[in-house]
Parts: structure tokens; sequence; C-alpha cells
């Protein structure tokens, strides 16, 4: 019973994004459209008892039998229009109340783990099942939100008003009528709320599956994806894909559904049960002359009234859907709420912020004996690294695909913790700074980073609200002139073609904005700037001016840059070259080349490939 109540009341406090005042007239409207079957119930026993008293009268002709029922008639008529009134208003009001808590719920869940300190939890299979539970996406079609199951709460809770008049209703006529109804119309109704947790359990199990649906389902409607869908002649094995995977993962829930189907007939037992004896007993009372029919037809409209209202099936499955991913919510905001250490979430940041990570002074971060292996796997792609990077240097990171270097920039920017090791930030462990201070000292392009469909502007400040005059330092110093120019709309030209007068950009020119990105970023206090392949995609002039302009922020900012193009390295300050998450070689560039080991093999090996392009380039037009 407590669990019930604790429950309802988890339920109807999300009531409080919708406000008090659509709050109340939700609930008056769903009050009086539970009322109507007992007052109707009332009004039809009034209205016979008018016509059969007036029937019998003596003398009493069909004119006197109309002019008799007229009253409580219209008193019916008036009932019931009430009735319709207030459930054709309550649909739209309903649906309005829904969207907006599941709105606030959706914000509240999408905030939660955006600013889940690290990736790691996030990325975790189960945390992204229950983010996907949670998530009361619409694309989804999801009946189970928080708003489907307070507003479920809200229609059960008047609904047992509506129960307890129908059961007054049933007592004025026998004090034992309500008992003989409710006994088995309360059965029906826990077995319906059983029945609808099972139903949200088969749901939640289906989680996976939908995932796995999911990656189909996008791949087929995605823009993006929309090329190789047509060239490789994909639409077909998608769609399979996807049926399939919803197929096997709703299965045990359309089993279930249908065995309920069939076992629907003894439900119908439980409503025969409730009814059949009231009725008899009422037509023996009728037949004794001790009752009559009016009293006959109230009592079966008022009982057929309890079942309704107690037997209706929707709002438990509302509400056993809401509650779930309440409960999912709950346990998600645990899983993710940093913890003070030994605990399963991140730590609590910020308890030693150092004055030079909030000072403009350039960080020196030191990596000591630092090992990491992606959570849920065995094998180490950091092992025991030793690596100083910032105070102003630039230093370069090379190595073969695959040997740690990106993970190396997602450990500095403290998007995971070490396995073992530690990671300093001017001597103090970076796990113990402030995640968001330490994040603005650091200018970063990922090798991944985002193209997010807004407009140029955006996409170069990220919600900074830049002013003017540093879009326009932006377009003399980071070459972004070169894409703007070129934009129908200038800045605020939509970077994507699925948007009205949107265009997209090439590899290059995404490059260019996320360069400015980056500038942007040293302009507001950024003191450290982590390029991961910066310029892959740049043709060779933009790439050559590209480094300048870096340059010229030496002694503003230290510089990690992470690139495969060793000819971009040779003016770095240090060189270090990864291999297997360990660092096999460290120097600048003439010492490694004297050192004649990998770094001057593969330095070679790009040099000479260069050579023979250039002289097969020229070959070709001599
Ligand atoms: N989120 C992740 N979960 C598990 N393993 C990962 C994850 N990200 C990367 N890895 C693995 O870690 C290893 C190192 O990857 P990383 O991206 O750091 O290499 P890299 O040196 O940057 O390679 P590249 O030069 O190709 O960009 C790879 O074996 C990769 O499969």
């Amino acid at each position: 019973m407590t669990r019930y109540v604790r429950r309802a009341v988890r339920l109807l406090r999300t009531l409080s994004d919708l406000g008090p005042g659509p709050t109340a007239a939700v609930v008056a409207l769903l009050v009086v459209a539970a009322l109507m079957p007992s007052g109707l119930a009332v009004a039809l026993g009034l209205l016979v008892n008018a016509v059969e008293s007036s029937a019998g009268t003596q003398g009493s002709g069909p004119a006197g039998v109309s002019a008799a029922a007229m009253l409580p008639l219209v008193g019916f008529a008036a009932v019931y229009l009430l009735g319709y009134f207030a459930e054709s208003l309550v649909g739209p009001l309903e649906y309005l109340a829904v969207s907006r808590v599941d709105r606030a719920h959706r914000a509240r869940v999408a905030q939660m783990v955006a600013e889940a300190p690290t990736l790691d939890l996030v990325e975790d299979a189960d945390t992204q099942r229950m983010i996907r539970e949670v998530e009361a996406d619409p694309r989804m079609g999801f009946d189970r939100t928080p708003g489907q199951g307070a507003l479920g709460q809200v229609r059960a809770l008047a609904g047992l008003v509506g129960v307890l008049c129908a059961a007054a209703v049933l007592a004025v006529h026998a004090w034992w009528l309500p008992l003989v109804v409710l006994a088995p119309a309360t059965l029906n109704r826990f077995l319906r709320n059983q029945q609808a947790v099972v139903i949200t359990r088969h749901w939640q199990a289906a989680m996976s599956g939908e995932m796995h649906a999911d990656v189909w389902r996008r791949a087929t409607v995605d823009a993006g994806a929309g090329k190789e869908t047509r060239v490789l002649g994909l639409a077909q094995w998608m769609t399979d894909r996807m049926q399939r995977h919803i197929r096997e993962a709703n299965t045990p829930l359309w089993r279930y559904v249908n065995r309920l189907v069939l076992d629907e007939w003894s439900q119908l037992l439980l409503v025969v049960v409730g009814l059949a004896p009231a009725l008899l007993l009422v037509t023996l009372a009728a037949a004794d002359g001790s009752g009559s029919l009016a009293v006959q037809a109230t009592v079966l409209s008022a009982g057929t009234a309890v079942f309704q209202l107690l037997g209706s099936s929707g709002a438990a499955h509302r509400i056993a859907g809401g509650d779930a991913v309440l409960t999912t919510t709950a346990k998600l905001a645990e899983r993710l709420r940093p913890t003070d250490g030994g605990g399963h979430g991140p730590r609590v940041p910020g308890r030693g912020l150092t004055a030079s990570a909030l000072s403009g002074a350039m960080p020196v971060v030191t990596f000591e004996r630092v090992s990491f292996r992606y959570p849920g796997t065995e094998r180490l792609v950091l092992d025991s690294l030793d690596l100083t990077v910032g105070g102003g240097e630039n230093l370069a990171l090379v190595g073969l695909n695959g040997s740690g270097k990106s993970t190396l920039v997602k450990l500095l920017c403290g998007l995971y913790r070490p396995t073992a090791g530690r990671i300093l930030v001017d001597g103090t462990d970076l796990a113990d700074l402030d995640p968001g201070a330490w994040r603005s000292r650091l200018a970063v392009i990922f090798q991944d980073f985002v193209h997010y469909p807004l407009s140029l502007a955006d996409n170069v400040t990220l919600g900074h609200g830049t002013p003017d005059e540093a879009l326009g330092r932006a377009v003399s110093q980071t070459g972004i002139a070169r894409v703007v120019d070129r934009l129908p709309d200038g800045w605020r030209t939509p970077l994507s073609r699925s948007r009205d007068g949107g265009v997209d950009l090439s590899g290059g020119q995404w490059q260019q904005v996320a360069l400015t990105r980056a500038w942007l970023a040293v302009e507001r206090g950024a003191r450290l700037l982590v390029l991961d392949e910066p310029t892959a995609h740049l043709d060779v002039r933009t790439e050559a001016e590209t480094y300048e302009r870096l340059a010229g922020l030496r002694g503003t900012t230290g510089s990690l840059l992470i690139t495969h193009r060793l000819a971009t390295v040779r003016s770095a300050d240090r060189i270090v070259l990864l291999e297997h998450g360990a660092i096999v070689e460290s120097g600048d560039h003439d010492a490694l080349m004297r050192l004649d080991g990998r770094y001057a093999e593969m330095f070679r090996a790009q040099a000479q490939r260069f050579e023979n392009d250039l002289s097969g380039s020229r070959g070709g037009t001599e």
C-alpha cells in the first residue's frame, strides 16, 4: 500500500512543472468527468421513476407522462452534456500537460547526462540503455513518460472519487450493494495493475534490442548516411535488420499481450460476478414490490460505472510506465552523480582548485606513470606513460594508428580518469580540479569534432556570446574569411543541408571552422591548445597559413599537436613518438633524425613518398 502511495506522490510531484493553474484545471475536469457516470445513474433513476409514477397515475395519458418526465429528462441531458463537455475539454488539456511535464523531464535528463564530469559512465552500455529508457523521446513514439504517468495518476485518483460516488449511490438502495460490486471490481483493478507492471518490465527488457533497431532506423532516414544507402543499395538490408531487431526485442511483450487478449474473458467474468448478484437482488425486490424499475436502472448504471472507473487498463499502463521511467531516472542520476571516491560514480571535483588553473598562466600538465584501459576492456591503451605537456612548450605527438594519441588527449581533458598513475596540473591532481574551470583553460579540437547543424556564427562561438569584434578579429586572423565569403548568408548561414537556406561545408572548410573555435577559446583565456589532426583535410597552402598563425600564439599558449603529417612537426619544440601507449622516442626533429630510430624511418618514408609523387607529376607534365 505504501508503495502505491509513494509511487502516486512521486508521479504527482512532476506536476510542479505544469504550474498550479493548469494542474487545477486538469484535476477539476477529470473529477467532473469521473463523477458523470454516477450523475447519469442518479439522473436515469429519477427519469425512470418519473415515467413509472406518472404512468401509474390514474387517468394520465402520454401527455401527462411527458410533462412529469420533463424535468428529470432535462436534468439527465444536462448531466450528460456536462460530462461530454468535460471529456472533450480534458483531452487537449491533458495533451498539453503531458507535453509540458515531459519537456521539463527531458531537459533535466539532457542536463544530467551532459554535465556528468567524465565520459566513461555515459559510454557504458547500461547507462546508454537507461538514457534510452528515460529520455522520453517523442520520435520513438513512447507512451511511457513521466507526464503520461502523472496524468494517468490524476485520472486514477479522480476515478476513485467517481467510484466512491457510485458506491454511495448504490448504498442508498442497499448498504450491501457497494460491497457486492466493489469486491470483484477491485480485484479486476488489481489484476490490471499487475498486468501493466509486467508489460512495463517487458518493455524495459526490449530496450537493448530497440537500441539496435535505432541504429538502423536512424541510418535509413539520416541524410548524412543517404549517400551510401543509395550508392551501395543498402535500403532493403537496413530495413530488414531494423525489423529483425524490433521483432526479436518485442516478441516476449507481444506474446504476453496476446495472452492477455485471449484471457480477457476472465475480466468479463469478474464484471458478471460483480453485477449479476446486485441486479438479481434488486430485480427480486422489484418483483416482490419492495423495489422498482428506477432502482434497477440506477443500480445497473452505478454498478457499471464502478467497473468502468476501476477497470480501465489505460491509466494503469501509463502509471506503471511513468513510474518505471522515474525509477530509472533516479538510478541514472545516482550513477552519474560524482562521489567522494570509492563509490560507483565519478569523484567530486573541485576540492583543490589551484590558483594557476584560474589564473592566466600557461598550465603544465604532467602524466605520472599513467596507465589506462577503456572501461569494460582488457587492453592497456596507455602504459606507464610519463610526459609533461604545456608551460608554453609546443609539443608534437606522433605515432601509428591506434597508438593511443587521442586517448591521451581525452585523459588530459579529464574525460576519463587514469586506470593507474595520475595527471597533475601545476602539481594538483586533475581529479581534484573543477572540470569546468580546467576545461576553460583548454582550446581543444578533437579529431572527430562535432559539425553542429547551426549557423556558422553559432558553430564557432558555441554559445559563448562572442561579440562581433571577436568575430571580426577571427575573420582577419584565422582564415575563416574564405569560408564566410562563400556562404549565401555569411555568418548566419546554417551549416546543414536539411535546414532552410542551409549549406554543407567541405572537410577542409569544417576544419577551418574548428580552428576558429579554438582561436576564440584562446581569446577567452585558454592557455593550452590541443589539436588532434587539425589540418588533415586542408590544402597545402591553407595548412601552411594555419601553422603560421598558430606560431603567432607562441608565448600566449602552450600547444599539443597530434598529426600524421610529419613535415608539419619539424618546428615543434619537442616531438614525442608513441607506440602501444608508451613513449619510445622524444626530442626535437634534428635530435630524432640523428637518433635514426622509428621517427627518422617514418619521416624518411613520408619524404620519399612526397618526392616520388612530385617526380611522378613532373614526369607526367614533361
Ligand atoms: N571509447 C573507446 N572504448 C574502447 N576502446 C577505445 C575507445 N576509443 C579508442 N579505443 C581504442 O583505444 C586504442 C587507441 O585509440 P586512439 O584513438 O587513442 O588511437 P590514436 O593513436 O589516436 O589513433 P589514430 O592515429 O588512428 O587517430 C585503439 O585500439 C582503439 O580501438
